[in-house]
């Protein structure tokens, strides 16, 4: 497997870069691009790292080489929140680097499964979709909108909530990656029954989650490390799919059958062809019912905004 992240040097990549050198199967390529001048350190630093994951670092007018051949490709490039700030206003300066970096996967690895870190997500991913489009290779089987963080947190503050061994918990969030777009499915966790107010202030906490990180780093950025860890886990998930595996199951935000929105987060079983089987989502509580209902109406706008952006 090759995986090739962009946007390696940053907060995230290279967390992410990290993780996925010690967890990659072995024999694995990571490739490594950045426009930042220290994207070849931070190659040569995890190539001291003992595993058997090959490392290279690829500067600001290496895109190509970066990208031949990889099997997955993964996306943090781009400028993080900083406080007062929503994610749609990051939108006029990573739309942009999305729609370049998309275009050149499209010219050097067109089969790869694209993993969107960058946000605006809701709007980053439709940007991927309908660039793709034009370059005549877009498979929807094959782009993701990482939407693992808003599960991982679930799992993190339910646990802490119940005093559970995190591990245990599993949560399905779908809709979108942003405020009221983000949304748990608290009613379906397995084992854990929650009162109306548990579920109420859970899901605040999970829908204000990159924002509390936002405020704590009190302008030094947003999530990095946590993401990174969202992002090696989306990532594990894809190769063990692509590796045969058709077993594993992660929510993540595709253009599915259209019945909520174009592109929806939502339960994806992995494969051999990157998405095998969206995934029914169950059956939503009264409340739930009525969130998804409330949030559908902004979730189309933000993917109009990456479709009109493209056109
Ligand atoms: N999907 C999610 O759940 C989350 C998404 N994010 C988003 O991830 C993005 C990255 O966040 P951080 O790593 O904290 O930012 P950062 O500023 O630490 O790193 C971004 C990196 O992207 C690089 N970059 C910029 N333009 C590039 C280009 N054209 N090609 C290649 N690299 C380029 C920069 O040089 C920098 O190294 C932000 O848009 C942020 O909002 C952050 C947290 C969670
Ligand atoms: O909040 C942000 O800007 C970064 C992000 O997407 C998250 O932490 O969920």
């Amino acid at each position: 497997m090759k995986v090739t992240v962009l946007g390696a040097a940053g907060g995230i990549g290279q967390a992410l870069s990290l993780l996925l050198k010690t967890q990659l199967p072995a024999g694995s390529d990571l490739a490594l691009y950045d426009v930042a001048p220290v994207v070849p350190g931070v190659a040569v630093d995890l190539s001291h790292i003992p595993t058997a994951v090959s490392v290279k670092g690829y500067g600001k007018e290496d895109l190509a080489p970066a990208l031949v051949g990889a099997d997955v490709v993964l996306i943090p490039a781009g400028v993080p929140r900083k406080p007062g700030m929503d994610r749609s206003d990051l939108f006029n300066i990573n739309a942009g680097i999305i729609a370049d970096l998309i275009e050149a996967i499209a010219d050097n690895c067109p089969d790869a499964c694209i993993g969107v870190i960058t946000n605006p997500v809701n709007t980053t991913v439709p940007i991927a979709a309908e660039v793709l489009k034009k370059k005549g290779v877009y498979n929807k089987r094959k782009l993701f909108g990482v939407t693992t963080l808003d599960v991982i947190r679930s799992e993190t503050f339910i646990a802490e909530l119940r005093s559970m061994d995190p591990a245990n918990v599993d949560v399905k969030v779908i809709g979108g990656h942003s405020g009221t777009t983000i949304l748990p499915l608290l009613s379906q966790v397995e084992g854990v029954t929650l009162s109306d107010e548990e579920i109420e202030n859970l899901t605040h906490r999970i829908q204000n989650a990159g924002t509390e990180v936002v405020e704590a780093k009190a302008g030094g950025g947003s999530a990095t490390l946590s993401m990174g860890q969202a992002a090696a886990r989306f990532c594990l998930s894809l190769v063990r799919g692509l590796q045969g595996d058709t077993s594993v199951v992660e929510c993540t935000y595709v253009e599915g059958d259209g019945s909520d929105a174009k592109f929806f987060a939502q339960p994806v079983r992995l494969g051999p062809n990157g998405v095998e089987e969206i995934l029914s989502y169950g059956k939503l509580s009264g409340k739930e019912e009525k969130a998804k209902a409330d949030m559908l109406d902004g979730l189309k706008k933000d993917i109009q905004t990456g479709v009109d952006f493209v056109k």
